[in-house]
């Protein structure tokens, strides 16, 4: 199985603007496509980065670690530099870019092309291990307000249509190509981090980079509401 992982780099978590400078955003998504990919790896897959223009490393400080500092985060184990990952460049937007990976299964060059999105920074092993393991001509893992947060593909006659109701959509266009359907029930897959409100999660369920990343900004929970959130400790 072929495993992608989309991502931008370019004015990323855009909604995420309220709470966090640009240069923040960028920052925050890397750490979010790090842990995503580690979560891969620990599945026993080999992710393959999907970008539009080849990945601006120095944009991420994790790359100007030292590699004593990368090893002792990573619990012992070193971790594999983004820049060595296997990498797709396509400059088209999210839709076609993804539907020119899906095109190796009419190619013959894939059996089966998974697609999970590099802002889940709840997935674990697990959860991934359940998602690949799904039944279905499309396995989807739908995420909360109705996007698709990870699919796996099996069938050429099936293409991806992002943004909007895109999990309805994708049902859909499985439908109306007589392909069946597996839907992965997982609060890990379905909580895609696009908000403010999204950020608690990170720091309620994971302890990966993007949380460590969180807390060092000065984020924490803060349940002095009825709806817990976060707060920021300098502002
Ligand atoms: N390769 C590629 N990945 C993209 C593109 N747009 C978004 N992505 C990735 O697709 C996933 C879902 O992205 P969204 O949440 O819709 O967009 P975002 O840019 O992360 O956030 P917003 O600006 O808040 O919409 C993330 O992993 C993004 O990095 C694109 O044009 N090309
Ligand atoms: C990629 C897109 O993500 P969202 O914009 O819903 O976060 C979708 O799930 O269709």
């Amino acid at each position: 199985m072929d495993v992608i992982v989309p991502f931008t780099a370019r004015d990323p978590k855009s909604r995420l603007a309220p709470v966090l400078s640009v240069a923040e955003r960028r920052e925050f998504a890397f750490e979010m496509l790090r842990d995503v990919v580690t979560a891969i790896e620990a599945a026993g897959h080999e992710p393959e980065l999907l970008v539009p223009r080849p990945l601006d490393v120095t944009a991420s400080p994790l790359e100007t670690e030292t590699v004593s500092e990368t090893t002792e985060r990573a619990g012992g184990a070193a971790e594999k530099p983004l820049a060595d990952r296997s990498t797709t460049v396509d400059d088209r937007p999210l839709t076609p870019a993804v539907n020119g990976v899906l095109s190796r299964l009419a190619d013959g060059d894939a059996a089966a092309v998974a697609i999970v999105m590099a802002d889940l920074a709840l997935a674990t092993p697990t959860a991934l291990h359940r998602l690949f393991g799904a039944g279905g001509d499309v396995a989807i893992a739908p995420g909360r307000g109705g996007g698709t947060n990870a699919l796996v593909v099996r069938d050429p006659g099936f293409a991806v249509d992002y943004h909007g109701t895109s999990y309805r959509d994708h049902r859909r266009a499985a439908a109306d190509a007589a392909l069946s359907v597996g839907v992965v029930d997982s609060m890990r897959l379905a909580t895609d981090v696009d908000e403010p409100g999204d950020l608690v999660e990170v720091l309620l369920h994971t302890d990966g980079r993007s949380a460590a990343w969180l807390r060092d900004a000065g984020f924490e929970v803060d349940d002095s509401e009825s709806r817990v959130g976060v707060r920021r400790a300098d502002e």
